[in-house]
């Protein structure tokens, strides 16, 4: 599992460290992982060309520290000093090492020939996008062919939200000392990112101490713990009977995706409910599926059907249930534990079913923040879809999708996704797990069905057992 803390754990947790250490220590860490990290991405330090991009914080600190270990190790290091003010120490540090600093965006000509920039702007500490003349220097760095890596967080970016209300740095690369935070999880700060390393600074024990993590990201290993698998006396009831309900004469595509995948991701059987020419088409295509009523372990509800009234009573009954689409909406009527699988303006009308008002735009803007009032709102679990799944309990637990691919956003997508959550029900995961396995499993099998371009919900549900087999493997 990948842990992320938020802004005030970091701070508590570093608070707790830095009690017991010499001044300096834990800034001195972050910068030797750095340097480190930068000097492995370079290959070979000598002749290169850093520059360092500064605020006026401990960011700053970090990246200055880090530039005078590779000027040590022969790289010419040029900070650009953007804020108000300079880490003092970490000048002094540069300087002895044979570095140099120049004001504002003065040199921002330095960036065209870079090999590799630090953009030590503002990390933890900051608020807002960056600021004009930081935004300019970085819009350089990111048209020059230089390895582009943030410290900590990439500038602009919320670390505690992964919200950016302003222009923001796109890193390369991004080096995170202590832990993960969750900005670097949630899209727009993850797609911001690029690929992101944690820093050791010892941190571990002290954040462990302070409990839960605000958000957690699920690993291959704990896919592979947590998915149902069937033991030797194991029967078809015993794995599961997923009731899917779905599609409609409009529509009826929705209950062949969503009746396929639950058969591909490991139901003992799948009983299909819905119009006759629906019913028709699922059989057609999923022999193995049996149609009509009967006992059921899970029930999807939702996907194709746009008249809400034709399937209420399927919601009331007491076995576990994915609401999809509309379905979500009707939460408040699930006789038992629901999980609710919303894109984000299919969220604003659940909200609006709880009496919370929100607009699409606000959604998509602060993902977390509205999975967990959602949740919260309505007592369910709730799956955000979209740019970064966000999977929140009303617990306040949140799993955020590290797997999936912009080429998921194609139709029927969703539907296949409601079929992978309720065979994963029905197998007896709770609903936050199956949410997020179910996130997790549907990510990796589109990134495997598009293979870098194009693919469709019907390749997505076709790479469904390669994902499985990737994971119990
Ligand atoms: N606290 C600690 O023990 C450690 C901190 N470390 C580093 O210290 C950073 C936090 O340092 P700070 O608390 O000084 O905070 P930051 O350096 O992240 O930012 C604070 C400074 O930036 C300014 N600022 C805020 N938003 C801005 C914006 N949008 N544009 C420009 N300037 C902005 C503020 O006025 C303030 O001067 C971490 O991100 C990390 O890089 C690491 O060295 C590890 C240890
Ligand atoms: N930009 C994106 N990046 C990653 N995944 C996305 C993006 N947009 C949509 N998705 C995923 O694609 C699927 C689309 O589901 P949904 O919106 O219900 O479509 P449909 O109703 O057509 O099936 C969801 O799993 C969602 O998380
Ligand atoms: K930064």
């Amino acid at each position: 599992m990948r842990l992320a803390y938020d802004v005030e754990a970091v701070r508590a947790a570093e608070a707790a460290l830095a009690a017991g250490l010499p001044a300096g220590t834990l800034m001195d860490r972050a910068a030797a992982g750095i340097a480190a990290a930068c000097a492995r991405l370079l290959g070979s330090t000598y002749g290169t060309r850093v520059v360092l991009l500064v605020g006026s914080g401990d960011n700053g600190g970090d990246a200055l520290h880090a530039g005078a270990r590779l000027g040590r190790r022969g790289a010419r290091v040029d900070a650009l000093c953007l804020g108000s003010r300079t880490h003092q120490e970490g000048a002094a540090a540069l300087l002895a090492a044979g570095g140099r600093l120049h004001g504002g965006t003065e040199r921002a000509d330095l960036l065209d020939d870079a090999d590799l920039v630090v953009d030590g702007i503002v990390g933890i500490g900051g608020s807002g996008g960056l600021r004009p003349d930081a935004a300019r220097v970085v819009a350089r760095a990111e048209a020059s062919a230089a390895l582009l890596v943030a410290v900590d967080v990439p500038s602009g970016v919320d670390a505690s939200t992964g919200e950016a209300t302003g222009e923001v740095v796109h890193a390369d690369v991004t080096l995170t000392p202590g832990t993960l935070k969750p900005g670097l999880l949630v899209d727009p700060g993850s797609s911001c990112a690029g690929l992101v390393e944690v820093v050791d600074i010892g941190l571990g024990p002290h954040l462990a101490a302070l409990g839960a993590p605000d958000v957690e990201a699920l690993e291959a290993d704990d896919v592979a713990a947590l998915l149902p698998a069937p033991g030797p006396e194991s029967d078809k009831y015993q794995r599961g009977v997923v009731g899917v309900v779905a599609g409609s004469d409009e529509y009826p595509g929705a209950a062949v995706l969503c009746a396929g995948a639950a058969v591909r991701s490991g139901a003992g059987m799948v009983r299909y409910v819905g119009p006759d020419h629906a019913t028709y088409r699922v059989l057609a295509r999923w022999p193995e599926a049996v149609a009509g009523e009967g006992r059921v372990q899970a029930r999807v509800i939702g996907p194709g059907i746009p008249e809400l009234d034709a399937v209420l009573d399927q919601v009331a009954r007491p076995e576990p249930v994915v609401l999809d689409a509309t379905a979500a909406t009707a939460y408040a009527r699930a006789g038992g534990p629901a999980l609710l699988t919303p894109h984000a303006g299919e969220l604003v009308r659940v909200l609006a079913a709880a009496g919370v008002e929100a607009t699409r735009e606000q959604v998509e803007a602060r993902r977390l923040h509205w999975a967990r009032e959602a949740a919260r709102a309505t007592g369910c679990v709730v799956l955000l879809k979209g740019s970064t799944t966000v999977v929140a309990a009303p617990d306040g637990r949140v799993r955020v999708n590290p797997t999936g691919t912009p080429w998921l956003a194609t139709a029927g997508s969703g539907d296949v996704l409601a079929g992978v959550a309720g065979a994963l029900l029905a197998g007896g995961l709770p609903p936050f797990d199956a949410g997020s396995v179910a996130a997790w499993l549907h990510g990796l099998a589109g990134r495997l069905a598009a293979d870098g371009a194009s693919t469709s919900a019907s390749a997505v549900l076709d790479a469904l057992p390669a994902a499985l087999r990737a994971v119990l493997r």
